[in-house]
């Protein structure tokens, strides 16, 4: 039998998608070996104030971002779902899409896995895919509660384990940090600041071009 595909997914508010986005995405995909890592903005946030900036120009962002990166791609589907973003819907739709051998890879960082047990139907979401935190050396993870209760009857320790299934495992990989977020590039702008080196270039120009986030 061929190898099945090894896609990561990685969805995201993206207001605006930055380099620690982007770095870890690229090393997580070096240490998954996957054919293909994908980022997926979302339209309405489940637990966010719907952003400012348009989900458009937050797709753009990303499709600026990931130009000419081998192996990153974006999918837009949750523009086209006018209703809450929640991650059960899309996983679904990639499993119908790409079968049932495929291995999927739902990605999140650990401050949202954290919350997971507020995600909607989120009991479900490793019949669909892994789940796989981004962890930091330093990262506290619940020592009970229900997300506890998830990894113990879940986590694997290695990607190799991980990889012989399709879905249905959780594994916390540690990789380098990026102490780079949106929020904190938002309020730089709104400083008047130019936070260049949290930002990929022609991201960097389209929020100058556009005049994003000068006020919120
Ligand atoms: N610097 C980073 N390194 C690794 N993962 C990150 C980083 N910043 C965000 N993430 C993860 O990427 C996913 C999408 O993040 P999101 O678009 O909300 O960016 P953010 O920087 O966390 O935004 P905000 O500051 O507005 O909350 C989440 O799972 C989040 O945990
Ligand atoms: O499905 C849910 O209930 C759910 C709740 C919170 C967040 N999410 C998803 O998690 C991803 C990261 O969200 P955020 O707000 O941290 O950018 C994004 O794809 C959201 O759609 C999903």
């Amino acid at each position: 039998m061929t190898k099945p595909p090894v896609i990561a997914l990685l969805g995201g508010t993206f207001d605006p998608i930055h380099n620690g986005h982007l770095l870890s995405a690229q090393e997580l995909k070096a240490v998954l070996a996957a054919d293909e890592f994908r980022f997926i903005p979302c339209h309405r946030p489940p637990h966010r104030a719907t952003p400012g900036v348009s989900s458009q120009q937050r797709l753009a962002m990303v499709e600026l971002a990931i130009a000419g990166k081998p192996g990153l791609s974006v999918d837009g589907r949750e523009l086209q779902r006018d209703q809450l973003s929640y991650t059960i819907d899309t996983l679904i739709e990639l499993r119908r899409e790409y079968g049932e051998h495929a291995v999927l890879c739902w990605v999140m960082g650990v401050d949202a896995f954290c919350h997971l047990d507020t995600w909607h139907r989120w009991q479900e979401l490793l019949d669909y895919a892994h789940i796989i935190v981004m962890a930091r050396p330093e990262a506290t993870l619940p020592t009970q509660g229900p997300v506890a209760e998830l990894l113990a009857a879940h986590q694997v320790e290695t990607v190799a384990v991980l990889l012989q299934q399709p879905a249905g495992q959780l594994l916390l990989q540690t990789l380098t940090p990026y102490p780079i977020s949106a929020t904190a590039i938002r309020q730089a702008f709104r400083e008047g600041k130019r936070p260049s080196q949290a930002l990929p270039e022609p991201v960097l120009n389209y929020i100058e071009q556009h005049q994003l986030y000068r006020s919120e």
